[in-house]
């Protein structure tokens, strides 16, 4: 991330910018959440009439947000904002009793004053069948040290850490990793909210999580893939980002180590790879003042650079929070938290942000079925399993679908017959969902990662060339063609050569259409998939733009 100083100038044009998009920002989540009030009193004593057309909005708005969406009481067209206790009191039985028929729960955000009264936020929620909750993935980076496998022991197990370690150890999988501290694998965590936006995390009596349990009382599960911090294991890092498809990324500092190692590596990765962001400050107990200070400065300096154009948004209270969940998604907005893992300060603020985080609406569940496997496994009694991300289509128990390309480029059908989401087992996966499939009469041997299961509906291709626009982040001397490195694309992690290039040689900083050549098998990829080159230290991201 490079921050010159002419960059720096840059920061004052787009400035006031930034600011006008800030101060609108509370007004226009306003606007968009409180769409179904017809006006503002509407729901303090609606007849049959206006409770029927109000059920109706809040069910399209409902269908709208698969299930989860913010309700504003106490504004309305063209009135002065704010309704009396009195009428706030009755508006909430209204909402009540309207989401009880659309199967769903209310949980208040927050109220404020306005010109007129009180105006308050509710979060609408539907309970959902144990196997049918939604899900949203958020990948942990940040450098070693900077508190992620604690924050995540204490985010998911409910507990505060000692300051030396005592929370991570619920989460270590690895003996090499408890006795070094260092998480050197991808790893999952996970965090069940239910209808009413509480969390259903049970640890038992040994610290254990069960699965199934929190995927059963949770309307929605955010998964956390806690990459690994340290430098040595950056491949699992950029896999993680580009091969667990994850919604967000939380990033991680330290607030005494500031800004160090990989962390501008894992931003900048982030960035490239166009997954949303938010930052969250760790050990604010144990650091002073003027260094919290300098850390908080330069990353923002950071954010606002050329090379990021985020907008940073500290997040004191939860006001904050809902502005910067509403409009998180759609805008360069950056949340940063500042917390406290050993005396818990400010993790409310982030547990509710991380409620009212959603997952993008695909709307890809009536395409031909694209499955991507990140992971195989042999299961005792079980077989061959695969696990993945459907990027689009549904897939159903015993369906028969194609698995490909083997290195001749050929796929092969199989049949599901078992799928599990988090651990728990369904009927069924829709578009945007993980999950892993028993197949049948498949050898875990001829399975490996970034191979597809494919719906009889799609095309199956097998790709060995193709061309890209690359931007080589960091390269020591220059890449010129021949060159060869590790190609991550989604889940595909394969050697490749280049081939041919538009320039006689790159170097950091420099953009180049390349054309690629796989060295040992072909790939089923698509036009407008991100890629990421990778060789040592060196890295270059892309997007692929043709298939040769
Ligand atoms: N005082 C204090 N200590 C913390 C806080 N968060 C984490 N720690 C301590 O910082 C140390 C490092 O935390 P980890 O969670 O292992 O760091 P990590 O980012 O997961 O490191 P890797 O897994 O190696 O990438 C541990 O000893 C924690 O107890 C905090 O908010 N305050």
């Amino acid at each position: 991330m490079s921050t010159t100083a002419k960059e720096m100038d840059n920061f004052d044009d787009v400035l006031d910018d930034i600011v006008r998009e800030v101060q609108d920002m509370d007004v226009v989540s306003r606007q968009s959440s409180s769409q179904p009030a017809i006006t503002k009193t509407s729901l303090v004593k609606p007849d049959e009439h206006v409770f029927k057309h109000l059920l109706g909005t809040l069910e399209s708005l409902l269908k709208e947000n698969e299930g989860d969406c913010i309700y504003t009481i106490g504004t309305g067209d063209g009135e002065p904002s704010g309704l009396s206790e009195e009428d706030l009191a009755a508006s909430v039985k209204t909402l009540e009793e309207l989401s009880n028929s659309c199967d769903a729960d209310v949980s208040l955000l927050r109220t404020h004053d306005e010109e007129a009264g009180k105006v308050a936020e509710y979060l609408v929620r539907r309970r959902c069948a144990p196997d049918q909750f939604s899900e949203v993935r958020v990948a942990v980076v940040g450098n070693v040290d900077a508190g992620k496998s604690t924050l995540l022991g204490v985010l998911t197990h409910n507990v505060l850490d000692n300051g030396r370690g005592l929370s991570r150890q619920k989460l270590f999988r690895h003996q090499h990793e408890m006795e070094s501290g260092r998480t050197s694998s991808v790893s999952y965590n996970i965090l069940g909210y239910d209808s009413k936006g509480a969390i259903v995390n049970k640890p038992g009596h040994d610290g254990r999580l069960d699965w199934v349990q929190i995927c059963t009382e949770a309307s929605k599960v955010t998964t956390f893939i806690d990459l690994a911090g340290h430098e040595r294991y950056l491949k699992t890092t950029v896999f993680g980002l580009t091969g667990h498809a994850p919604h967000y990324t939380m990033l991680m500092i330290g607030s005494n180590a500031g800004i160090v190692g990989m962390t501008k590596e894992h931003l900048g990765l982030s960035l490239a790879l166009h997954v949303p962001l938010y930052v969250v400050v760790t050990k604010i107990d144990m650091c002073p003042p003027n260094v919290l200070e300098a850390t908080m400065k330069l990353l923002q300096k950071i954010l606002k650079s050329a090379g990021c154009k985020k907008i940073p948004m500290l997040i004191n209270n939860m006001d904050d929070v809902v502005v910067a969940a509403t409009n998180f998604v759609t805008t360069r907005i950056c949340p940063i938290f500042q917390v406290s893992n050993v005396t818990g300060e400010n993790l409310d603020l982030l547990k509710a942000f991380i409620n009212l985080l959603k997952p993008p609406v695909l709307d890809a569940d009536d395409k031909p079925a694209e499955f991507q496997i990140d992971d195989t496994f042999s299961v005792p009694g079980v077989g061959t399993v695969v696990s993945g991300y459907l990027r689009q289509g549904v897939i159903r128990l015993n369906d028969t679908l194609m698995l490909g390309p083997d290195a001749l480029g050929h796929y092969q059908a199989t049949v599901i017959k078992g799928i599990h989401r988090r651990r728990m087992p369904t009927t069924e996966v829709r578009a945007g969902q993980t999950s892993s499939f028993a197949l049948k009469k498949v050898k875990r041997s001829a399975i490996r990662k970034g191979m597809m299961l494919l719906g009889k509906d799609a095309e199956a291709t097998a790709t060995w060339e193709f061309e890209g626009e690359i931007l080589v982040l960091h390269h020591p001397t220059t890449i010129t063609a021949r060159y060869q490195a590790m190609v991550h694309c989604g889940s595909i992690r394969q050697t490749a050569t280049i081939v041919k290039m538009d320039k006689e040689h790159i170097r950091t900083g420099d953009k180049a259409v390349a054309s690629f050549r796989f060295i040992r098998h072909p790939e089923y990829i698509k036009v407008g998939e991100k890629i990421v080159f990778r060789e040592g230290r060196t890295k270059a991201i892309g997007t692929i733009t043709k298939l040769l």
